[in-house]
């Protein structure tokens, strides 16, 4: 049975535009910018609403302490990087986590990709400037390119469809991975070779060695490998370009409700989340899950009103909150903010992000973060989760595959001079292959303590 769409859903999808919207592009070319957007409203879905439907599923099972959500991916996807080395790579980490989280935990693991679509960034400042030359700030590749150039640095609406045909691209190359047999365990463990003859991992060598007997164990039970060789991945970016989002966003003919087709999970950005901004109206009229990014300026009140705002119906799984206040910040600011929003009684999934509140400038210049502050902000958020008795429900980490050197720190340690060799990201930089594992290691040994 199909339902008419009701005017009232489809107006409110407008209203947006009477707000104010932070971080947008100033687009040079209407006309142009109109074309983009109606052909991507012309498009296929990229993702379908039973799959949001599943994930906010996933996501109250991770806000009751019944699950928890891994979700990482690069700081900005490029579309000259969208290659399935890569994106192989960066699945395979989370994989790869994901296993050593689950043997953590006991408890399954809801894997999300900061992927196929994360191809905007919010920034500090509109330009920048270089020997004197001040252009646009590169706001990500739906934006405009990287290149310090008047023609490249110009946002070009172009690059929206651009970024919907190489998500669509991203999204199949993941489908393939995750459903045709690259997630196999018996590969995923994979990881203990090469990772392991580190003499610096000595420490999670126990660890490792009853995942490995375990898989052992299963095998030799007889367990059916070919049947887990699926594994449900999910896709999320910030759902910061609105002109995007809109295109993309369908009213289901199932349910008369609202889905941004755009991925699975859309978050707000710390700096968009204003209560009476664009972004907070446009996510509170789409039934996907969503998620909101806390900083440590944000009041117990802010995050009430967020939270009341973004999940009126008190829906388990619909919203999930990602505080990211810094290691020194984590333990004095969050605990209020937790406990006015348990207090309001409103469901939520607490997730940290320990990245965005740890950026630091080294002394060589590279824009970088330390890795022990990486932890020590995850430590302080399952600190503080369990001395108010509340669910630390997962991380959400800036990562990639690949073996750059951008994070400060590690086994590997990386120091000022290391960063060089391979500094790569284009605006934040990333937990590598190695700086990921080990980082999964430890937060499994948090869970087991939880
Ligand atoms: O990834 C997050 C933001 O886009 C970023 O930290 C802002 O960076 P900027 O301060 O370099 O603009
Ligand atoms: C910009 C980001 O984070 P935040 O909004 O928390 O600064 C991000 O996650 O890419």
């Amino acid at each position: 049975m199909t339902t008419t769409v009701d005017p009232e859903v489809l107006a409110g999808l407008e209203h947006f535009r009477a707000l104010v919207a932070r971080q947008q592009p100033t687009w040079p070319d209407a006309d142009r910018l109109d074309a983009a957007v109606r052909h991507l409203g012309s498009q296929p879905p990229l993702v379908v609403p039973a799959e949001a439907d599943t994930l906010r599923d996933r996501l109250a099972a991770a806000g009751r302490g019944e699950a928890f959500l891994l979700q990482g991916g690069d700081c900005a996807e490029t579309f000259a990087e969208a290659d399935a080395g890569r994106i192989r790579n960066k699945v395979r980490t989370i994989l790869q986590m994901a296993v050593i989280l689950t043997h953590g935990a006991s408890m399954p693991i809801v894997k999300m990709g900061r992927l196929a679509g994360q191809y905007a960034k919010p920034r500090s400042s509109d330009t920048e400037v270089r020997d004197g030359l001040e252009l646009p700030a590169y706001r990500g590749d739906m934006v405009n390119g990287h290149e310090f150039t008047t023609e490249s640095r110009t946002p070009d609406p172009h690059r929206l469809v651009q970024a919907y045909d190489i998500s669509a691209a991203t999204l199949n190359v993941v489908r393939g991975f995750t459903r045709g047999g690259y997630a196999d365990l018996r590969r995923v463990h994979e990881w203990n070779q090469g990772f392991m003859r580190n003499p610096a991992y000595a420490r999670y060598e126990r660890t490792a060695n009853e995942i490995d007997r375990a898989i052992r164990f299963m095998d030799a039970c007889g367990a059916d490998f070919d049947a887990l060789r699926t594994v449900e991945f999910f896709v999320s970016h910030e759902a910061l370009i609105l002109d995007y989002e809109r295109a993309l966003t369908r009213v289901d003919s199932r349910t008369g409700r609202a889905y941004d087709t755009s991925g699975h999970f859309l978050w707000i950005g710390e700096r968009t989340r204003q209560l009476d901004g664009a972004h907070v109206d446009f996510l509170s009229r789409v039934a996907n899950p969503v998620g909101v990014k806390l900083g440590p300026t944000t009041t117990p009140q802010d995050a009430v009103d967020l939270v009341e705002r973004l999940n009126p119906g008190s829906v388990e799984g619909r919203l999930t909150l990602i505080s990211r206040m810094g290691a020194g910040t984590v333990r004095d600011a969050l605990p209020p903010i937790v406990e006015a929003v348990h207090a309001s009684g409103v469901p939520v999934t607490w997730i940290t992000d320990p990245m965005h509140g740890n950026t630091i400038t080294s002394a060589s210049g590279y824009k970088t973060r330390r890795f022990a502050d990486v932890l020590d902000e995850i430590a302080g958020f399952f600190e503080v989760h369990r001395a108010l008795g509340t669910v630390p429900g997962g991380v959400h980490c800036e990562l990639t595959g690949d073996d750059v050197t951008e994070v400060l720190g590690g086994s590997e340690e990386i120091d000022d001079e290391g960063l060089a060799r391979r500094y790569e990201t284009l605006v934040d930089p990333r937990l590598n292959h190695q700086q990921s594992l080990e980082t999964a290691f430890l937060v499994a040994e948090m869970l087991q303590r939880s």
